[in-house]
């Protein structure tokens, strides 16, 4: 279930000495102390050899390796853990030398918006007007309810149905179990895979449910969010937290009888957005209407992406968000995995009960408590 403690835990800083927490109901007992210090190099041969295969099926776009690579990164197994690494090792070496040779960025689309905004309608109908041009495009989707219920809410569905038979799309619904890092960090992995295989334009989607789309908004380059256009009080509510993460309002369903909602509703997002501080220094955030059923707006939409993307590449905005997100990327994992190995320990499991008790109460103050919990975990810590 934990990939993170094999491949990871070994850049923990020292002052944690995780392997003296390990317990036969921690999740980590699966994994040996001596594990934490492979590294793909004892990989055998024929290990290597898969990884090899894998990396040769990306860089000729085959789809069905691009699956698989995947698969891979979200494995638990302690040897695919480390079969995942190395591939990972190439496939960054790979996108970065694409970078600097041929001077080509790929583009990282976060799609967010209510239950029923139409995503799947919109990404297969900007998906397909997108193969059509000859670019390659890949959708993932990101499942929060997947991490909890071990099901994916998405993945039950069929979506997308004629997308994912273009030969030049990539479609891989979300992880069906979460790991530690959730399923953002396997996101973060499947980007890369994607990218390495030709995909230059990675769309991650997710459902509007609470903190998962500013995740997403942390793992792209532009956050779009899709609306209905005609929205009740929820919609209200999530209209400011919306505005302040996104570069484009996508007002859908502009057709039939519902062109003129949707038009109220591109005016009333636009003078919303003149009360907010831009996200970007270099972008204005733009509202935009389109259908998705008739694709009505759909070639002027991707020109305004296009058209952030050159301007984010040019004003060498993108590479210092994407340095940035990968720095937060990083402490974020190794947080949760700390947190967890620090949970699940069996010195501070009994105790937690007790001193949240004692914090709520009144009886102790919250340092006082967490200080008696770190010193159970790390006797001889030294806390400031
Ligand atoms: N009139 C109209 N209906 C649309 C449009 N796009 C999507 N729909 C309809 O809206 C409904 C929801 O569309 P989906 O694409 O399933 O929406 P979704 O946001 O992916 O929904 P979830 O999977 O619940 O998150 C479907 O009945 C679509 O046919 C559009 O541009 N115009």
């Amino acid at each position: 279930m934990f990939k993170f403690s094999f491949c990871e835990a070994r850049k923990i800083p020292k002052g944690l000495n995780i392997l003296r927490c390990w317990s036969s109901s921690s999740p980590y007992a699966a994994a040996k102390p001596h594990q934490l210090h492979q590294s793909p190099q004892e990989l055998n041969a024929q290990e290597k050899n898969v990884v090899e295969k894998l990396f040769s099926g990306l860089l000729l776009s085959n789809r069905a390796c691009l699956a698989q690579s995947i698969t891979l990164t979200e494995s638990t197994h302690p040897r695919k853990c480390l079969q995942a690494r190395l591939l990972l090792r190439k496939a960054l070496q790979h996108c970065k030398k694409c970078q600097e040779e041929n001077k080509s960025y790929n583009f990282r689309i976060g799609l967010s918006g209510p239950p029923g905004a139409g995503k799947s309608t919109f990404l297969e109908t900007l998906g397909k007007y997108l193969t059509s041009q000859g670019e390659k495009i890949a959708v993932l989707a990101v499942d929060p309810s997947s991490t909890t219920s071990g099901g994916s809410l998405m993945g039950d569905k069929t979506r997308m149905q004629e997308l994912s038979r273009d030969m030049n799309a990539f479609i891989r619904p979300s992880p069906s179990s979460g790991h530690l890092g959730g399923v953002t960090r396997s996101t973060n992995e499947a980007i890369i895979m994607c990218e390495t295989a030709g995909y230059r334009t990675v769309f991650v989607e997710t459902v509007g449910v609470g903190q998962s789309e500013y995740e997403v908004a942390d793992m792209v380059d532009m956050f779009v969010v899709l609306i209905p256009p005609a929205g009740g009080d929820e919609l209200q509510g999530l209209k400011r937290g919306i505005m302040e993460h996104s570069h484009l309002v996508v007002v859908n369903k502009a057709d039939g009888d519902l062109v003129q909602a949707a038009l109220r509703m591109q005016y009333e997002y636009t003078s919303s957005l003149k009360f907010m501080r831009p996200i970007s220094p270099n972008w204005k955030p733009k509202v935009m209407k389109v259908s998705s059923l008739t694709s009505e707006g759909i070639p002027e939409l991707w020109a305004v992406m296009q058209e952030f993307h050159q301007t984010m590449v040019k004003t060498g905005e993108l590479f210092e968000t994407r340095r940035k997100q990968q720095r937060v990327w990083m402490w974020n994992y190794i947080t949760q995995h700390i947190m967890q190995v620090f949970r699940e320990d069996p010195r501070v499991k009994s105790h937690i009960q007790e001193m949240e008790k004692n914090v709520e109460e009144g009886l102790m103050t919250a340092g006082q408590a967490a200080e008696i919990l770190l010193r159970r975990f790390v006797p001889d810590t030294v806390l400031s």
